[in-house]
């Protein structure tokens, strides 16, 4: 017996588990229990969340623990971000997850190989590791940060592969927002398929 392919895994590493508004993409507004899982290797110089990246500075909770504490909220949507969320199996998280009424929707740039049971999968390319055909190919939203005005062109190259459904956002940079929010508004206006994505919460001070 291949005892790696049938374990399941028992623990996670959580940086922290909030309970607050969807501030981004298609859910926004929505109340979403958010758990963010420690370990990311991408390397995004303006990632918001950097002390994300050191798995190892993160407490390994057990999966039973996490599914308990969200439960206790009244909202049944749970995000699941990061880190880089797919750098671990999220088979038996979601599954579980869904046997208590939650829906699953997870925050990812697509860079790992695909795991878990989602009812929307929100890919965020990334210049520093690309997404994976896989993950384009199953994106429920697509959401590019737009950092300068070359990455409207980057964006398309990524629009080209993902579903005919998929949902297409624009997010500015948080930092460069002042600068590259009219130019985005401005390309949304030209090409509409695209919409608008603001990082709410960051607005109304919530996590
Ligand atoms: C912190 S990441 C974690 C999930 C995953 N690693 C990813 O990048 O999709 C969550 C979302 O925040 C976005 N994000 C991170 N830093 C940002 C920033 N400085 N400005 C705007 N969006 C940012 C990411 O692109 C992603 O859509
Ligand atoms: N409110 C809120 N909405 C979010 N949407 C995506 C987030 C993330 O960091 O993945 C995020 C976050 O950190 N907070
Ligand atoms: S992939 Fe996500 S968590 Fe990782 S560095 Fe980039 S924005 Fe941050
Ligand atoms: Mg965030």
């Amino acid at each position: 017996m291949d005892f790696a392919q049938t374990s399941v895994i028992t623990t996670l590493p959580v940086m922290e588990a909030f309970y607050t508004i969807q501030g981004e993409g298609f859910h926004q507004g929505r109340a979403a229990y958010f758990i963010r899982l420690g370990g990311c290797n991408v390397g995004c110089f303006w990632c918001d969340v950097k002390e994300s990246w050191d798995a190892d500075k993160h407490p390994k909770i057990a999966i039973d623990e996490i599914v308990e504490t969200a439960s206790k909220e009244p909202g049944r949507l749970a995000v699941i971000t990061g880190g880089e969320p797919l750098m671990h199996n999220l088979d038996e998280l979601t599954y579980r997850l869904q046997s208590e009424g939650f829906e699953t929707n997870i925050e990812t740039s697509g860079s790992f190989p695909l795991s878990g049971h989602w009812n929307w999968i929100c890919v965020s390319p990334k210049k520093f590791r690309p997404p994976t055909d896989e993950a384009l190919a199953n994106a429920n939203e697509l959401k590019v940060i737009i950092y300068n005005k070359n990455d409207f062109a980057w964006a398309e190259k990524h629009a080209a592969n993902v579903s005919a459904e998929c949902k297409l956002y624009l997010q500015p940079e948080w930092e460069r927002a002042p600068i590259m929010t009219p130019p985005i508004i401005d390309y949304i206006k030209e090409n509409p398929r695209w919409e608008l994505s603001l990082q709410i919460h960051k607005y109304i001070n919530v996590p």
